[in-house]
């Protein structure tokens, strides 16, 4: 019955970060029928780096082998193909009464292979604006801040039905919502099934809605910056600021990397809050707020008093004035699922993390290439069971075939949900550890031999993933269903 166009499945992606356009291309690869819906004016990322790990490289081949390639245009070569932690101070529990010249040498604790010309970095902004040259401008509609979902499934003809801020309605057989940490659609999926389907104001206290709906303070804060080149080299030399580091310590660590055609070394400094999870205002909870700005560069001086002179040269290289960046997570309160109906998470919406491996991006870019698997998939599964125009005519083909579709679209999210949610849960718990060791919690992360395995195996877990299985797998279960 019909061609395979007839049976396409129209998806709105609402959010335009790192998620919702690699799921746009990849959807644009496969002919799938979409729109992203972004509340920004345009495509919008900040100057700082991002670095893409190896599995991340290959969800992008994977998804488009154009969107890899313009990743690979803008990524920084790392100097040498490892991943290098020092100490960047003395250990041992000396804490900040040691004498900083009494350590002032620069030590290896553990260097990792990252694989041929892997886990480069580049700027976000950059990333971003080649990726954006890849969606077609028809296909995004920007200054659109989605307030409200209405799935009525089961209800025959009635697809997702979207509000937004401006007050226009539009409609899709699937919504994804990539809409990053502070998600909206998560609210709609969270919200618990005897609630309205609607989700209205996020600011509705009287919503009954889990903890689970927002992050939450992880207990560290970070500064970032991507300080020119010629200082970063007189500050810390050439050899060091041409790869990829980072600087181990009590409370505190530093990675840096080299960006933007080696034009900048990007800094990102992180300290361990001694307000510990409660450490962020709560005014600034409420208002959904991580960052502070205007503040002076002393809090990050005054946390790494006693650390070696490389790591002082580094903080040294921010600027004055600076911005103070919580980081939240949904490690304490996951979500309990990432798909309610005919609505899914993807990217942080979903799963949230610190950025101690490297890895949240990545994950909303493997959450892209299972979605858009599945969804290529949905239309000959639409076409094998449609029987055709029977005993009831047109009318009851065309209303038998919508049914089918909705219900495989359901299926498919609940594969796609059930296929990601170990892994993706896995990092953020393995993300939180991560730093511990880098931090020296209780005195870890000291010992090379130790510190070598546990980093060793959390990274390659993340790294050697198989993405042609993950999606083998899911559309074998949607041909089984
Ligand atoms: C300091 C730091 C360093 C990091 N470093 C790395 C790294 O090196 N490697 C890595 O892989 N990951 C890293 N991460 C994690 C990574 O940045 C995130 O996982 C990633 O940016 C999330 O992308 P996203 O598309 O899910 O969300 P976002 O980038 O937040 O995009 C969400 C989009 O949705 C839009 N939106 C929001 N609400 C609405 C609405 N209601 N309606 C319409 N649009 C809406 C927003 O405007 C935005 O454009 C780091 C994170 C931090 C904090």
């Amino acid at each position: 019955m019909g061609s395979q166009e007839d049976h396409s499945v129209h998806v709105a992606i609402i959010g335009a970060g790192i998620a919702g356009i690699t799921l746009g291309i990849g959807l644009l690869e496969r002919n799938i029928p979409f729109r992203i819906y972004e509340r920004a004016p345009g495509f919008r990322e900040i100057g700082a780096g991002i670095g893409f790990s190896p599995n991340s490289e290959r969800a992008m081949g994977s998804l488009s082998p154009a969107m890899l390639s313009a990743f690979k245009r803008v990524a920084n070569p790392n100097g040498e193909d490892y991943f290098q932690w020092m100490f960047g101070h003395a250990g041992g529990g000396g804490g900040s009464s040691i004498n900083p010249s009494s350590f002032d040498h620069d030590k290896l604790l553990y260097k990792l292979y990252v694989g041929k010309d892997g886990f480069q970095g580049s700027r976000r902004s950059d990333i971003l604006e080649e990726w954006s040259k890849q969606i077609p401008p028809d296909l995004i509609s920007f200054g659109k801040e989605l307030e409200s979902i209405t799935d009525d499934s089961g209800a025959g003809d009635s697809p997702v039905e979207m509000r937004f801020r401006d007050g226009t309605i539009a409609r899709a057989d699937l919504v994804i919502g990539c809409d990053g940490i502070r998600s909206r659609v998560r609210q709609h999926v969270l919200s618990p099934p005897d609630s309205s389907t609607t989700t209205s104001s996020s600011n509705d206290a009287s919503l009954p809605l889990p903890k689970s709906v927002n992050p939450h303070y992880s207990g560290k804060f970070c500064f970032r910056d991507l300080a020119p080149m010629s200082s970063a080299v007189a500050a810390i030399g050439e050899y060091k600021s041409s790869r990829r580091f980072m600087y181990n310590g009590p409370g505190a660590h530093v990675i840096t990397y080299p960006v933007a055609g080696n034009k900048f070394l990007n800094v990102l400094v992180v300290i361990s809050d001694p307000g510990g999870v409660e450490g962020w205002p709560a005014e600034l909870v409420a208002q959904g707020r991580h960052t502070v700005r205007g503040l002076t560069k002393q809090e990050a001086v005054d946390a790494f008093r006693g650390w070696n002179k490389t790591v002082r040269g580094i903080v040294d290289l921010l600027p004055d004035e600076l911005e103070k960046w919580a980081i939240f997570d949904m490690a304490e309160h996951p979500a309990e699922t990432y798909v309610k109906g005919r609505v899914a998470l993807a990217g942080d919406a979903a799963h949230a993390t610190g950025p101690h491996l490297g890895a949240g991006g990545g994950l909303g870019i493997e959450d892209a290439l299972c979605l858009a698997g599945l969804i290529q998939a949905v239309p000959g599964q639409i076409a094998q069971r449609s029987k055709g125009e029977g005993e009831g005519g047109i009318g009851s083909a065309l209303a038998e075939e919508k049914e089918i579709k909705e219900k495989l679209v359901e299926r498919a999210l609940k594969i796609y949900n059930d296929v990601r949610y170990e892994r993706t849960q896995w990092v953020v718990q393995a993300t939180r550890e991560a730093v511990d060791l880098f931090q020296w919690k209780d005195g870890s992360g000291q010992d090379p031999a130790e510190f070598a395995k546990e980093i060793t195996e959390k990274f390659h877990k993340v790294w050697d993933y198989d993405l042609d299985d993950m999606v083998e797998r899911a559309v074998k279960e949607l041909e089984k269903a």
